[in-house]
């Protein structure tokens, strides 16, 4: 074989392996209800995946990525072109399909390439094989009818499942159902927290300094090998996730409790404001990622595995931040799988962790201390139901409001109760690449 032939050899043979890898993840992530981030790093790590180069890599994520936010529009599309189902034994077909559409409807892909790499992963596949002329006949009448089918969709509505939907045309009416929709569909920017002097590290990474301090990019390659990561300059933090621990101000030397701390980047806050931070977490995996973290951005903490149900610190805090587990609705930005492995039915069991998690940190503060109660989720019951419950039974109990100055002047994410309330749909941009934050929810309680 002439080198050149080698050449474009080896490449079709990356972009199957690309789309093999595509398809597996879909298929952990879908039928067996596996959190994207796990199965993306120890799919990308095995077999021929392992081989395949940085740009390859990068393809999967945008396959899996569009194929996720785009779940409903590719099924929607989909349905519109097969007359049937294909039969239980060939599922994975519709993983197959799914790579497909996600290139041909989304991406700048050629039709061609992303229809024949499809009919060659069902030709591979004895279960897929006789199935082969469908895959085909399906993609290329995709792509011819694509213009007619996306302008005929209603791709907010489609890509949210009816559980999510409900929830938030309820809690925040349908227009902004519609804006967080709209959100979810974008690949979100890189949100990082810097020690020091953001000025001087937005020019070196050709970064954006947000209102609130944090900094905001679009990553050119993998993010360990962007300047100052290693030498533990700044950590990954999306800029609503950076909030809530400021709300405690000034704690240098004070005893602070990081409650559900893994994987640590409010604890890294807390250390560099100069506390002397307790972070208790059940996951013993998550927190050591705690410690990597700290170790690599020169930080300490005193590192507790408990759970915190049934535990008890030797002394009371000066002050605590609890960031309870959640439904992490807030998130489906960052994790489009979300919407997808979960139905709603676990809220009811969470809010009620968290109450309890709520009232035990509570006691665990000195009198006049204060306490930072957040969640990544959009939801109220696990915001600001919270709050109300918990100012109603302990008396003596105040909400400290939080004023727009100590979130960059962004009065918008302050609710009438005086708590932080962002969404999807806040600190948009000119670029939409650039806009949006995650949702969440954070209010200060002081302590008789
Ligand atoms: C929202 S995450 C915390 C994120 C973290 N604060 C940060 O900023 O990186 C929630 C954490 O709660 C922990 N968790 C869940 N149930 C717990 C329990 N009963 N006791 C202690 N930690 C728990 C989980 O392991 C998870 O790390």
């Amino acid at each position: 074989m002439s080198s050149k032939r080698s050449q474009s050899a080896d490449l079709a043979q990356a972009g199957l392996a690309a789309r093999r890898v595509a398809v597996d993840i879909l298929e952990s992530v879908t039928d067996r209800g596996r959190r994207l981030e796990d199965v993306l790093e120890s799919a990308l790590n095995a077999g021929a995946a392992s081989a395949l180069i940085a740009k390859d890599r990068a393809l999967v994520r945008a396959i899996v990525g569009t194929a996720l936010r785009r779940k409903g529009q590719i099924t929607d599309a989909l349905g519109r072109l097969m007359k049937s189902r294909p039969p239980a034994k060939a599922h994975r077909l519709d993983h197959i399909l799914a790579v497909g559409a996600a290139q041909i409807l989304f991406m700048d892909v050629p039709d061609h390439a992303a229809v024949s790499l499809a009919v060659t992963q069902a030709v591979a596949e004895p279960r897929l094989r006789p199935f082969k002329n469908l895959v085909n006949g399906v993609l290329r009448n995709l792509g011819r009818q694509r213009d007619a089918i996306l302008s005929g969709q209603d791709a907010e509505r489609l890509n949210t499942p009816d559980w999510l939907w409900q929830r938030w045309e309820k809690a925040y009416g349908p227009e902004n159902a519609r804006r967080f929709a709209a959100m979810h569909a974008l690949e979100p920017s890189l949100d990082i927290t810097v020690r020091s002097d953001p000025g001087g590290w937005a020019e070196r990474l050709g970064a954006a300094v947000l209102p609130t301090g944090s900094l905001r990019l679009i990553p050119s390659g993998p993010i360990d090998r962007l300047d100052g990561f290693a030498e533990g300059a700044w950590w990954v933090q999306d800029a609503a996730a950076a909030l809530p621990a400021r709300l405690l101000g000034d704690i240098a030397g004070k005893r602070v409790a990081d409650l559900c701390a893994a994987p640590g980047g409010k604890t890294a806050q807390l250390a560099a404001a100069g506390a002397n931070v307790t972070a208790v977490d059940i996951s013993a995996a998550r927190l050591k990622r705690v410690e990597e973290n700290l170790a690599r951005l020169g930080l300490g903490a005193e590192i507790v595995a408990a759970d915190l149900t049934d535990w008890t610190p030797e002394a009371p805090f000066d002050a605590i931040l609890l960031d309870a587990p959640c439904s992490a609705t807030g998130t489906v930005r960052r994790h489009p799988d979300l919407p997808w492995r979960r139905s709603g039915t676990e809220i009811e069991s969470l809010a009620a962790l968290q109450a309890e998690m709520l009232r035990q940190a509570l006691s665990w503060l000195k009198p006049g201390g204060e306490i930072v109660y957040c969640t990544c989720s959009l939801e109220p019951e696990e915001g600001e139901a919270q709050v109300a419950r918990a100012l109603q039974e302990m008396p003596g109990l105040e909400r400290r409001p939080i004023e727009a100055g100590e979130i960059g002047g962004l009065a918008d994410l302050v609710t009438a109760d005086g708590d932080l309330r962002t969404l999807p749909c806040h600190l948009s941009s000119a670029e939409a690449r650039l806009s949006g934050l995650d949702g969440f929810f954070a209010a200060r309680l002081r302590r008789p």
